[in-house]
């Protein structure tokens, strides 16, 4: 089996000829035992992605070739427990590392990031150009978003101010087309700020009174969906990505921010997560990124309690990178942003990805789960009831 025919991997030799490490054909019946609601990637799934590898039209490398051998092995072996091959045995060497730095990450989860992988390596294979002009950037589908590019920093402005600059249905996926406009335009800094006096007040609850033909459950495996391609194109993005916080942050504008490189807010902000009080639970990757940030009982006080933090809070907590006077914010942020867009592009981008790099499969896997336990919630009596709360005017945060 040749996947990319005259690829020499590590030295000349190719990994597959010595272990036939993708055949399809070598996949076991697994049995697997599926943790969530069907969110993670089926057997199917994973064969289709196992058969599409062998489709991509460029060699992806042989770091991203040994990570997906490392993923097919914890998805169809488990965790690594076959003795270490010796000193001078180096391709199995690096091949028995790249398993054994799995660790103990599930059959489920690894099967899950191995068709993660493969679908974001088919996405860059087809790509039209690596490139794509401002000019070309297909404007979002409403006035609720604004993108502009501009000495070279492109900005993602939530425009709904009349409401707070809640997240609509269409936003979610205006927003993901324009980070993957801005992933490949020439800006070198990509901007998300808000307009009015909100930041942003999260996820539109009223998305969740169009029920479609499917009912709730169906309505809740979408959003699911949703939720997770959203969350994915932050944990993806290439160059260095800014929130600028012009105002309170709720929900999911608070957790993502755990993705962003740099926070910046006015004084005014303030960052609340009342996940409990909606019957909801955390998502953003907030439930990994905010232990991490914060520690893990400050990181609880706002998860679990939905305590709302200042902008001074959420700056010593390390959320936030600097706060600034209400009154200068606007003009010293961007003083500094357009700064920071004369550094040499390609530098930021190569620093960012050495940064995240450690820690994107995790992330993949956190965010697949987060969005499979919302499902559930979005379906529960405590969300359904919270919402319903909220729209008749009974319950605000
Ligand atoms: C598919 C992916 C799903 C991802 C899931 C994410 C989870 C979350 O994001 S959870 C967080 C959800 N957000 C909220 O619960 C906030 C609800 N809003 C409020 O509690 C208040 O509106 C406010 C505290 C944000 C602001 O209060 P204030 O008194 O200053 O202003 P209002 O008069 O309430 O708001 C003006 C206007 O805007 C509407 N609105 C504000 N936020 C939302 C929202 N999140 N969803 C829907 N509508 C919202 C509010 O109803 C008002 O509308 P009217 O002028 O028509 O009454």
């Amino acid at each position: 089996m040749t996947l990319w025919p005259g690829g020499p991997w590590l030295g000349g030799t190719s990994l597959e000829t010595t272990n036939h490490w993708l055949s399809p054909l070598q996949v076991p019946a697994l049995g697997l035992h599926v943790l969530g609601p069907a969110m993670l990637a089926s057997q199917k799934d994973f064969n289709n992605a196992v058969s599409q590898v062998k489709l991509l039209k460029e060699d992806p490398g042989n770091e991203v070739k040994l990570k997906l051998y490392a993923l097919y092995k914890q998805a169809t072996e488990g965790p690594c427990n076959v003795p270490k091959p010796g000193m001078l045995d180096f391709i199995n060497k690096t091949k028995w590392d790249a398993w054994n730095a799995l660790g103990s990450l599930s059959k489920e989860a690894a099967r899950q990031n191995y068709v993660d992988l493969v679908s974001r390596l088919s996405a860059s294979s087809e790509s039209p150009s690596p490139e794509a002009p401002a000019a070309d950037r297909k404007q979002p589908e409403s006035d609720s978003l604004v993108v502009t590019s501009e000495d070279g920093i492109t900005t993602i402005r939530l425009n709904r101010p009349a409401k707070k600059n809640a997240l609509t249905t269409q936003m979610y996926h205006d927003i993901i087309a324009a980070l993957q406009a801005a992933s490949k335009d020439e800006s070198a800094i990509t901007v998300l700020t808000g307009s009015g006096d909100y930041y942003c007040s999260g996820n539109d609850l009223t998305n969740f009174t169009h029920l479609p033909a499917g009912g709730l459950e169906e309505m809740a495996r979408s959003a699911a969906a949703l939720l997770r391609d959203f969350v994915n194109c932050f944990i993806d993005f290439p160059k260095p990505l800014v929130a600028v916080v012009n105002g309170p942050a709720v929900g999911i504008s608070v957790t993502i921010l755990g993705l962003f490189d740099v926070v910046y807010a006015t004084d005014r902000a303030s960052f609340h997560t009342p996940f409990s009080h909606l019957g909801q639970s955390p998502e953003g990757c907030s439930s990994y990124t905010f232990p991490k940030i914060m520690g893990s009982s400050k990181a609880a006080e706002m998860l679990l309690f939905g305590k709302k933090l200042t902008a001074q809070e959420a700056c010593a907590q390390g959320l936030v990178t600097e706060v600034f006077p209400d009154g200068t914010f606007q003009k010293e942020v961007w003083a500094r942003l357009k700064a920071y867009s004369k550094l040499p592009p390609n530098a930021m981008r190569i620093s960012k990805q050495i940064i995240r790099n450690r820690e994107k499969e995790k992330l993949h896997a956190v965010n697949a789960e987060e969005s499979s336990v919302l499902r559930e919630r979005w379906q529960s009596d405590e969300c359904m009831n919270a919402i319903a709360s909220f729209l008749s005017r009974k319950a605000k945060l």
